[in-house]
């Protein structure tokens, strides 16, 4: 064992999940390694005789190296002990999935999933962020277990061609589009001002497009559209200008990228290379975009992953999205149900937010880093893997690698097979 194997140990791993706190531990490991070639003069064995080897007499100095690490080492690596007291806030849904099923006991547990870094590893390419074949598999198992919605930034075609699985709820352009799964019935018109109990509300114009489509259930954006029309009807390319002036104020930036993603006229402005992501370069762009953006008060800007993101400014966000997945499913009112909301980037904190404000369901963030969040647990990015014993294969249990969010998705399944052995078709949708 090396000094800094023993530092690593001690620290519990966490620094090889932390790139920057890796750095600042090494700094660490090295004082311990100096105080521990000190250690000799101190009455204690010196690391070459001690470390790796047993002493003299058989004896292993490990004990000693650890203890004598403890009591001279004053600092540990602030990150570290950053990370694992967030750890401790936030711990990872996989290691406390025992609370989280005494949670859902009895219960009837709703499933909610962002999709950019949650089930699909960020990519510098947003029209490449395809999802592997086994987490659609692990999302399928749990579509047939639990309703199911995703709630996504992108507009509702394009998760759908990433995701493909018709017995989901896809909330698309961040709950503005909401579709039931092919099976849902659709909702009488009405249904949805009774479940909010709205009468003219500032976000749902009173045509609002509702159960008058078989599968769309809800588009709140659709107030914006006669802001829209009337640009269109006058000059159809006015339709498009928001988008138009982004796509050129930006066109000069290198790695800059406009993205059309509905809800209205479009959304999202991506650095998609690693050398335009300096605060340098960020800073004039966002600035474009504010300008581009003081010619339509009616749309807000947000920040996400390395991403702006424009929207109308109305009081939608994912979380009013997960209500509303809720309520039609006629779960509104009830306890004995349970919403899982798993996601990664900031607009998912307004879902996590809404279950903490109901005090009822458990948000889980995704991420490498601590992070400010209003979600209970944790699981890592879908880029970091785990191993995992997943089944026997030629007499012996086959270890694979798969990410943690897939693997929460997995114990899910399992837990829910477990208790009812028949629960195999999918749940009714009420
Ligand atoms: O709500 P989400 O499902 O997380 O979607 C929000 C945005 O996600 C996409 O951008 C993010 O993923 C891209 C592909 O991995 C990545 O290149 C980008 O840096 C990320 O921010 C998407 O491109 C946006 O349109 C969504 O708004």
């Amino acid at each position: 064992m090396t000094n800094q194997d023993v530092v690593f140990q001690d620290m519990g791993g966490i620094a090889a999940a932390l790139p920057g706190a890796l750095f600042a531990c090494r700094g660490a490991a090295g004082a311990v390694s100096s105080s521990l070639r000190r250690g000799g003069a101190y009455g204690l064995p010196a690391d070459d005789e001690c470390l790796g080897a047993p002493a003299a007499g058989g004896r292993a100095c490990t004990s000693w190296v650890v203890e004598a690490i403890r009591a001279s080492s004053p600092t540990r690596c602030p990150a570290v002990d950053e990370h694992a007291a967030w750890t401790r806030r936030h711990p990872s849904a996989l290691g406390s999935f025992d609370d989280i099923a005494v949670a859902a006991k009895g219960k009837k547990v709703v499933m909610f999933m962002d999709y950019d870094g949650t089930l699909a590893p960020i990519v510098t390419d947003p029209d490449r962020a395809f999802m592997s074949a086994e987490m659609r598999a692990a999302v399928r198992d749990v579509a047939k277990l639990f309703p199911t919605a995703l709630v996504t930034g992108r507009c509702l075609e394009k998760v759908y061609s990433f995701v493909g699985l018709s017995e989901l709820y896809y909330a698309g352009s961040h709950g503005m589009d909401i579709k039931g799964p092919s099976s849902s019935k659709p909702m009488k018109p009405g249904t949805i001002r009774t479940l909010f109990r709205l009468t003219p509300q500032p976000f749902l114009p009173p045509n609002f497009q509702e159960g008058n489509n078989k599968t769309v259930l809800l588009q709140p954006a659709r107030e914006f559209l006669p802001v829209i029309d009337k640009r269109t009807r006058v000059d159809y390319m006015a339709a498009l200008q928001a988008y138009r002036a982004l796509v050129d104020k930006t066109k000069a930036t290198p790695g800059a990228r406009v993205e059309n993603n509905k809800f209205l006229p479009l959304c999202a402005l991506q650095m998609r290379r690693r050398e335009v992501m300096t605060l340098q370069r960020w800073s004039p762009l966002a600035e474009q975009v504010k300008a581009v953006l003081r010619d339509f008060p009616e749309l807000k800007l947000s920040e996400g992953r390395k991403v702006l993101e424009i929207r109308p400014s109305i009081m939608w966000d994912k979380g009013r999205a997960v209500e509303f997945v809720l309520k039609s499913l006629g779960f509104d009112d009830r306890t004995d149900v349970l919403p899982v909301y798993i996601g990664d980037d900031r607009t998912d904190e307004d879902a996590f937010k809404m279950l903490r404000k109901r005090g009822q369901g458990i948000g889980i963030l995704v991420s490498k880093f601590p992070k400010e969040t209003d979600a209970s647990y944790s699981l890592k990015d879908p880029t970091e893997v785990r191993f995992t014993y997943l089944a026997w294969q030629n007499e012996s249990l086959t270890k694979l690698l798969i990410p943690s969010v897939m693997e929460f998705l997995h114990q899910l399944v399992h837990w829910k097979r477990r208790r009812s052995p028949s629960a195999t078709r999918r749940p009714r949708v009420q």
